[in-house]
């Protein structure tokens, strides 16, 4: 079964497209979707008009994820859109987040489940502000894969210096990054080069397409079957006499693996208890492993409620109520030293305080900024906070669900940080 899990894994690709306003995401998500015909004829039909009606010379690939934009739009609270296609050797999920203002937070939620960061930089601008700001968030939540697109490729006349320089200064920013594999690619989303077709305006470039790295790029399964975290959403306890002595315990394996009769501890009450039966929509099944959804049922009455853990007991996370995390913060609001937040933390919520922040970070060189700790919309920084219940958590390269965390305005509810507990 944990085999079968693993190719899977290898067959599907989660990748997140990053850049600033205009740097031609939308017309890159559309020419990889153009290209390997994932597009319905009637989508296709209606740009190639809207295109026409507008006077453009090439069809505007961008409107196909505009339009996709304005329809989710509608949805209003969801962030980030997730699109889906496949080609004969790989799935694809692709996480398309609207780059303006609230970059960083939509960011930050697109690239929490990804494998791979697409990178795009404006071949005429080269490496900025922004590039930087994305690259270090990818590593930041340990996305072991980036693929740095210098697009508009045709507005430098395909040069190859342009593409070098770029590349020399990017590497030279992630040198000091720690991220397994960088690969770099010249591309013109608009003209189709290097996307998913290989470019005849660049004979100078020999590496591959865009489309070939994303279907071949080794990913390891990225899922955590060591540790196991079963963290509680619900208990179960239904009315109906004929289960009037089921009591079961619903929740998404954040790591790990879980079988009847395997011995098992309840945070943060100390119990133990073995595991009696595991459930799922289709039945009892004979394991569970992250990331699946099941119901646990223990062979021991013990009171566990909603955002308590089940783990095993040689095996057991961190737990405190003293946490030191690296923040993105979203908000418009600034981070208030002293001021009390909620912290939503697997399925856990508790109050916390922020004790205090230790500095913030400047992204261009990586530096630490400690005499300006303000920290504002899209800044990152380190802070420590004290929370009102024990987390029970995990390093964030070890499991990063169980390693992350949000942080919600107590009177709005708006989410101001996600965090990374280091
Ligand atoms: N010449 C040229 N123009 C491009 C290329 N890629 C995108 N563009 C143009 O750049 C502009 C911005 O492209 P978009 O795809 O909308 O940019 P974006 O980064 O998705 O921007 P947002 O959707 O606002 O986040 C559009 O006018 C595109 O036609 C390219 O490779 N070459």
């Amino acid at each position: 079964m944990e085999i079968k899990e693993q190719k899977r894994d290898a067959d599907l690709l989660r990748f997140i497209t990053c850049g600033s306003v205009d740097d031609g995401k939308s017309t890159l998500i559309g020419r990889l979707l153009y290209d390997t015909k994932t597009i319905f004829e009637d989508q296709l039909q209606n740009i190639e008009r809207t295109s026409q009606m507008r006077g453009e010379e090439y069809v505007n690939l961008a409107l196909l994820t505009d339009g996709l934009r304005a329809e989710r739009e509608q949805g209003i609270t969801i962030d980030v859109a997730y699109r889906y296609f496949a080609t004969p050797k790989r799935k694809f999920i692709m996480a398309d987040t609207p780059g303006h203002i609230q970059y960083t937070r939509n960011m930050v939620t697109g690239a929490s489940t990804a494998n791979l960061a697409v990178v795009l930089v404006d071949a005429r601008k080269g490496v900025i502000e922004q590039t930087c700001r994305h690259t270090f968030i990818t590593s930041l939540l340990k996305i072991d894969h980036i693929i740095l697109c210098v697009n508009k490729m045709d507005l430098v006349d395909y040069s190859q210096e342009v593409y070098e320089k770029i590349k020399t200064d990017f590497q030279n920013f992630i040198s000091r990054l720690d991220i397994a594999d960088v690969r770099y690619v010249p591309v013109s989303a608009l003209q189709g080069d290097n996307i998913v077709n290989k470019s005849t305006n660049m004979p100078w470039y020999e590496g591959s397409t865009l489309l070939y790295m994303l279907e071949n790029v080794h990913l390891g399964s990225d899922l955590n079957h060591v540790d196991a975290r079963f963290p509680v959403q619900y208990v179960l306890r239904p009315q109906s006499t004929e289960y009037h002595d089921f009591r079961g315990y619903a929740g998404r394996l954040e790591g790990g693996v879980f079988k009847p009769d395997d011995e098992v501890l309840v945070l943060p009450s100390g119990f133990t208890s073995t595991v009696k039966s595991i459930e799922t929509f289709d039945g009892p099944v004979a394991e569970a492993f992250a990331p699946m959804s099941v119901v646990i049922t223990l062979n021991d009455e013990i009171d566990i409620s909603r955002g308590d853990m089940i783990v095993k007991p040689n095996n057991q996370p961190e737990v405190s109520q003293d946490l030191e995390v690296m923040v993105c913060w979203m908000s418009e609001k600034p981070l208030v030293k002293g001021k009390k937040y909620i912290v939503r933390h697997t399925t856990k919520e508790a109050k916390c305080l922020v004790k205090d922040i230790r500095y913030k970070m400047n992204i261009n060189t990586l530096h630490k900024i400690e005499d300006d700790l303000n920290i504002g919309l899209n800044d990152i920084g380190r802070i420590t906070l004290r929370t009102t219940l024990p987390l029970f958590y995990d390093d964030y390269r070890k499991n990063s669900g169980t390693g992350s965390l949000i942080l919600v305005d107590e009177f709005t509810n708006e989410t101001v940080a996600a965090a990374i507990i280091l």
